[in-house]
């Protein structure tokens, strides 16, 4: 049986004082596709920084890639992210450098010292992203959908347990959305595990995959309907 790489038993999730979702329960086995859906202010962003250690576990139980949540501490998080693929819908890539300063910044952040065990990375991480030969390319010099594929080519860098994908394609339209959709895919037919929040309901019509759903503070499984 897969293993769980993510847990959540009886999980509430607070923004401030404010309860923004309760009793949370799930499993993530290594290898699945898993969205989370749920309409603007239902909690999504707020579940995921949950994950990545930017907003504190209060109550309930959570652990994931192997670190407890409820224990962590603010030193643990750099290890934890270590382990995660974060994607965000503003891609976050550093505009004042090409695209391999951009990965030689991450891995050097990440404990890398070797130049050529770096360059050889950042060449494999680009090529999974069908973007080899725009390593010299700077941020603005790339479409939308180009950007988001370098990010996540930066979130595979350290080959993460689990990719924490926020609203990916939020920013792209709907043909690049469908082009960011298939590196996603094709890097989870590789074996790694993948959450996804997203508002696309056209993307996940066509790419069916177990869904979660914000509603009412509660996350509960939803079954998708044949069309
Ligand atoms: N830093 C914050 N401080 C206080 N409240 C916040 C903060 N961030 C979010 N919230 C509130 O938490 C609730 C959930 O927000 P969240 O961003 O998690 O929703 P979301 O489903 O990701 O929305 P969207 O799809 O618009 O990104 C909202 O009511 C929001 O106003």
């Amino acid at each position: 049986m897969a293993e769980n790489i993510l847990q959540l038993k009886e999980v509430a999730i607070f923004q401030k004082e404010n309860l923004i979702l309760n009793e949370i329960n799930l499993e993530v086995k290594a290898g699945d596709f898993v969205y989370l859906i749920g309409k603007t202010g239902s909690g999504k962003s707020s579940f995921m920084k949950t994950l990545y250690g930017d907003l504190p576990l209060q109550e309930g139980e959570g652990s994931i890639v192997g670190f407890d949540l409820k224990k962590l501490k603010e030193n643990d998080i750099p290890f934890l992210r270590r382990k995660l693929g974060i994607v965000f819908q503003d891609f976050k890539l550093l505009l004042d450098r090409n695209v391999n300063n951009n990965l030689r910044f991450v891995l050097r952040a990440t404990g890398w010292k070797d130049e050529n065990k770096m360059a050889k990375r950042i060449e494999e991480v680009l090529t999974k992203v069908d973007m080899k030969t725009k390593g010299f390319k700077f941020p603005h010099e790339l479409s939308g959908g180009e950007q988001q594929r370098i990010a996540i080519a930066r979130s595979l860098l350290n080959d993460p347990e689990l990719i924490l994908a926020d609203e990916p394609t939020g920013n792209l339209d709907p043909q690049t959305s469908v082009e960011v959709m298939k590196v996603l895919q094709e890097i989870n037919k590789n074996g790694r595990t993948i959450l996804m929040a997203t508002h696309d309901y056209a993307l996940i019509l066509k790419y069916p995959s177990k869904t979660l759903k914000c509603d009412g503070n509660k996350v509960f499984e939803v079954i998708q309907k044949a069309v």
